[in-house]
């Protein structure tokens, strides 16, 4: 990792104060997963705030931030978000009544009573600062919270928030070109807001609107009444509502950085490329944008998936360190390497396997009823040493370059997979579409693992199995994971071979949540494809119901009905593990049976620095555009054909 030079420390200390200069925020984002990645105080992904220990630590102004919402150098005036739905108008509006429980209101209060700094950004559709923002997201500064109250709206009761500004004395980067720097403190007047007890309720409000004070207690009888009983008409804000400011107080101090600097803390410990740490995003020490960790050994600052890639003055900086080798010592911490397994955990599992050993792998096998097997082949110390054998492998995977970063995820938008990967042979779309290159230009560790994956596919399968053609290679640093998904496209075989090589991972296995249930939750309606599954809600409830539908004694009205009222008596919120591996570096584990993807779904999470994960599968060519058939064609060479030792 180069050392930061001088001028580049210089320049992370003038954003730590967040005075870039003038009309540039001190950092900056053009899509959501870039920006959630690279700050620790807004991870949220989804919503317009971000909470921890139920505080608000990020606030986000986004598009639409309703009415009233107010914007200056000093002072922002926005909705609490939370309870809102589109309007045919593609406006948010307020669905339910907000109040000092609702969350995002909860957590704003517990800010300003604990004196948490939050952290503002605003996107370039937030109209309401009137002034051309420079990117889609642009960090602002730190704020805190000095109010918050409810309002009647349209028939509801929604919350509001007033940030001051931290560092009063900080010209705002977001200052129109002419405005003045601040005055310091002692030197501004600032009337402090009218505030009065309510008759009623005999709590006080500010005066926030300039028609008149009114009690601002939503408990209270008079609330959003004014004195005279009347609903206020005209909600402006009143002058020194707005010119107030609350005196600096150092016991209101940001936890973290604005600008997080990690490239600092990544120079002084080079060890930490495959750590937690170094695969969140980082702040371009040179346009401040943020950037995340989407290739293996490095940061782009024009990744291929940012919008701007078209632009001639897209930023040229990346980070591509020397990843250090990591060796199985430093990821495997059982006394010895492959001698002693637990790969059976049967405290957490439904289902036993049946084990036998035929030398050198101990093999059990975890039958589902009839929809399909899974045999898991924990290797032993003799086969992980042999040549070409997962103790070379691991390390020359190393050293290649097999072209591993990680893609934005199809089903949850805006989130880069945990997860590092790329795709050898025929093209294939698993939780993300990957590019696909031929197996005549894979790297010969690749083929190696083919040749173990296509006979440990021989073995569990029998010699009618299909031979794979294609092979994805995931890799994973220390707390990556796959969350469940299933493997079961139309166009695939219905076998899937993993190789693990390195750290120990926990793979589990359960039945979809319609099928764990029998109904679909969302839509509140049994399943159609009524099936009674190993690992479902209440099995045995379930077959006596379909038995008596079938003999007639339960109209299908009836039936539905029933098996709803079973489905909605379940009190967990996901499916039971019906299996759960260890698997532990040179073990294969092979899925078989087209209905296990299709009722069943897994998740793996890897447990140290570094694994990787070499899964091998069948791709029906009538799916694959012809041009690419050559893509999956292969012959091992003597030596990369594997004969089970
Ligand atoms: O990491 C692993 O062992 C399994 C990866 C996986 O689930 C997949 O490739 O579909």
């Amino acid at each position: 990792m180069p050392k930061r030079t001088e001028a580049q420390r210089g320049d992370d200390a003038k954003r730590q104060c967040g005075s870039k200069g003038k009309g540039e925020p001190p950092a900056w984002a053009d899509n959501r997963t870039n920006l959630c990645d690279s700050l620790g105080w807004f991870r949220s992904l989804q919503g317009g705030s971000y909470q921890v220990n139920k505080m608000c630590l990020g606030f986000l102004l986004d598009r639409d931030t309703g009415p009233r919402t107010y914007i200056d150098d000093e002072i922002v005036i926005t909705r609490v978000g939370g309870g809102c739905v589109l309007d045919v108008n593609g406006n948010l509006t307020q669905r339910k009544d907000q109040d000092e429980t609702t969350r995002s209101v909860n957590s704003l209060l517990a800010s300003k009573r604990a004196g948490i700094a939050v952290g503002l950004i605003i996107g370039n559709k937030n109209e309401s600062i009137r002034r051309k923002l420079p990117h889609r997201y642009n960090v602002m500064a730190w704020f805190r919270v000095i109010d918050v109250w409810f309002e009647s709206f349209n028939g509801k009761i929604g919350a509001r928030v007033c940030f001051q500004k931290l560092d009063l004395e900080e010209p705002s980067w977001w200052a129109l070109k002419g405005t003045e720097d601040p005055l310091p403190l002692r030197e501004r007047n600032c009337p402090s807001p009218h505030s009065e007890p309510c008759g009623t309720c005999y709590l006080f409000s500010k005066q926030i609107y300039d028609q008149s004070w009114m009690c601002l207690q939503p408990e209270c009888s008079a609330f959003w009444k004014l004195k005279n009983g009347e609903s206020p008409q005209l909600l402006r804000y009143d002058a020194s509502f707005l010119s107030s400011r609350e005196p600096f107080d150092e016991q209101i101090q940001p936890e973290t950085s604005l600008v997080p600097d990690i490239l600092s803390s990544l120079s002084q410990c080079p060890d930490a490329s495959t750590q937690k740490i170094a695969w969140r995003g980082v702040i371009c020490p040179e346009c401040h944008k943020c950037v995340s960790r989407g290739y293996w050994n490095g940061w782009v600052c024009a990744d291929s998936f940012s919008i701007n890639l078209q632009d001639p003055n897209q930023c040229q900086w990346k980070l591509i360190m020397k990843i250090p080798p990591i060796s199985l010592r430093c990821v495997i911490s059982d006394f010895e390497i492959g001698v002693c397994k637990r790969a059976i955990r049967l405290e957490d599992q439904l289902i036993r396997p049946i084990t036998y050993f035929t030398r050198p792998y101990q093999r059990f096998t975890y039958t589902i009823g009839k929809i399909g097997t899974i045999v898991h082949f924990s290797a032993n110390r003799a086969t992980l040493g042999r040549p070409n054998g997962p103790n070379e492998l691991y390390e020359r995977l190393q050293k290649v370059d097999l072209g591993l970063r990680r893609y934005p995820l199809q089903k949850c938008v805006g989130t880069l997979t945990a997860h590092f990967a790329v795709n050898f042979g025929m093209p294939y779309k698993y939780v993300v579409s990957v590019d696909s290159k031929s197996f005549s230009e894979a790297p010969s560790e690749i083929m190696y693992a083919l040749g173990r994956l296509s006979w440990a596919t021989k073995q569990a399968v029998g010699s009618k199995a299909l031979t794979p053609n294609e092979l994805l290679t995931l890799g994973y640093f220390e707390k990556m994971a796959i969350g469940f998904h299933d493997d079961g496209e139309y166009s695939l075989g219905p076998t899937i071979a993993t190789l693990s090589l390195g750290a120990k991972a926990t793979m589990k296995i359960r039945l979809k949540d319609e099928y764990f249930r029998g109904c679909r939750r969302r839509a509140q309606k049994p399943i159609t494809d009524d099936v009674v599954l190993p690992g479902c809600y209440k099995p045995e409830e379930r077959l006596k119901l379909q038995e008596q539908h079938q003999r007639g004694e339960l109209t299908t009205a009836e039936y539905d009905k029933r098996r709803m009222e079973l489905a909605r008596a379940v009190t967990r919120r996901e499916g039971e593990i019906l299996i759960c591996l260890e698997l532990h570096h040179g073990d294969m584990v092979v899925m078989h049976g087209s209905l296990l993807q299709k009722y069943y779904e897994h998740s793996v999470s890897s447990e140290d620095k570094l694994r990787f994960a070499l899964t091998s599968r069948y791709i029906n060519p009538d799916a694959v555009p012809e041009t690419e058939h050559y893509k999956g064609h292969f012959v091992l060479k003597p030596d990369q054909i594997y004969d089970g030792q």
